[in-house]
């Protein structure tokens, strides 16, 4: 459902040329819920913009739900980028002046989607989140944690079928990073495809699928994860230190 054949992308500045991802190849399926490591500067963010549209590639054939990205136009990929792909950023990305209701309703408003289905929707993910008392907050009267859960309700309102998230637990303690995590399992459960970039070992291990990025190739040790499975674990963490 979302393949990538071949993907490379140039950075191109005025002296220099950085080649961020290099024939990266990968397949993810529906369901599925993939943690992706690797070290600074290895193309961890390119990728994940890229399989989100937010910004183009320079060669290869990337393919999401049987549509070629690379054959539309912007407005057409930004018509598919709405319809198919939520967002959870490690800042959080509220506006401060909105409350969480209105915080969650701007994307849904911007997709036209009528006032009553709005509703619908911000309700149930506040509530899916745990944070339907407090609708009528504003971000800053949250914690971290919270307001991350926030930026959840906001990518889940617009019921995507892949939720992006690029070191969602980064500005939040051990604790709140693990009630994190436990959501975005929740939401997996349910149904949602994720990809979550991130630094954290431990709750990439829980991650049913663990890939590597290095150098903007995807690691030959790349792996298929089971969540018993120590010596697994043990290989993926013995390959991050050689890196
Ligand atoms: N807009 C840009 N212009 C030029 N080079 C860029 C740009 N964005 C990223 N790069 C370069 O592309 C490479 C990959 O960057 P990327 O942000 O994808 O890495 P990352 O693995 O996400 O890093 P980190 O873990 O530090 O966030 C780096 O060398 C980076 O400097």
């Amino acid at each position: 459902m979302l393949s990538m054949k071949n993907i490379s992308k140039v950075y191109q500045t005025e002296k220099v040329q950085t080649h961020a991802l290099r024939d990266f190849n990968l397949e993810v399926k529906e369901g599925e819920f993939i943690a992706v490591t690797g070290p600074s500067g290895s193309g961890k963010t390119t990728f994940l913009n890229i399989a989100g549209m937010l910004e183009p590639f320079s060669s290869g054939e990337f393919m999401l739900d049987d549509v070629n990205v690379g054959t539309l136009s912007d407005n057409e990929r930004a018509d598919l980028r709405n319809q198919k792909i939520g967002f959870i950023f490690q800042g959080f990305n509220l506006i401060p002046d909105l409350n969480l209701y209105e915080n969650i309703e701007v994307p849904l408003r911007y997709r036209g989607i009528k006032a009553a289905e709005r509703k619908l929707r911000i309700e149930e993910c506040l509530e899916k989140v745990g944070l339907a008392s407090r609708a009528k907050h504003l971000p800053q009267q949250l914690s971290g944690g919270q307001q991350q859960r926030v930026a959840i309700a906001r990518a889940l309102a617009g019921k995507p079928r892949f939720l992006l998230a690029d070191e969602p637990t980064g500005n939040l303690d051990s604790l709140m990073a693990r009630q994190v995590m436990e959501l975005l399992e929740n939401i997996n459960t349910e149904g949602s495809t994720i990809i979550m970039v991130t630094h954290d070992q431990e709750l990439a291990r829980r991650a049913p699928r663990n890939i590597q990025v290095v150098d903007g190739q995807l690691a030959d040790f790349t792996l298929y994860q089971n969540k018993s499975s120590d010596s697994v674990s043990a290989r993926v963490e013995q390959s991050i230190a050689e890196v």
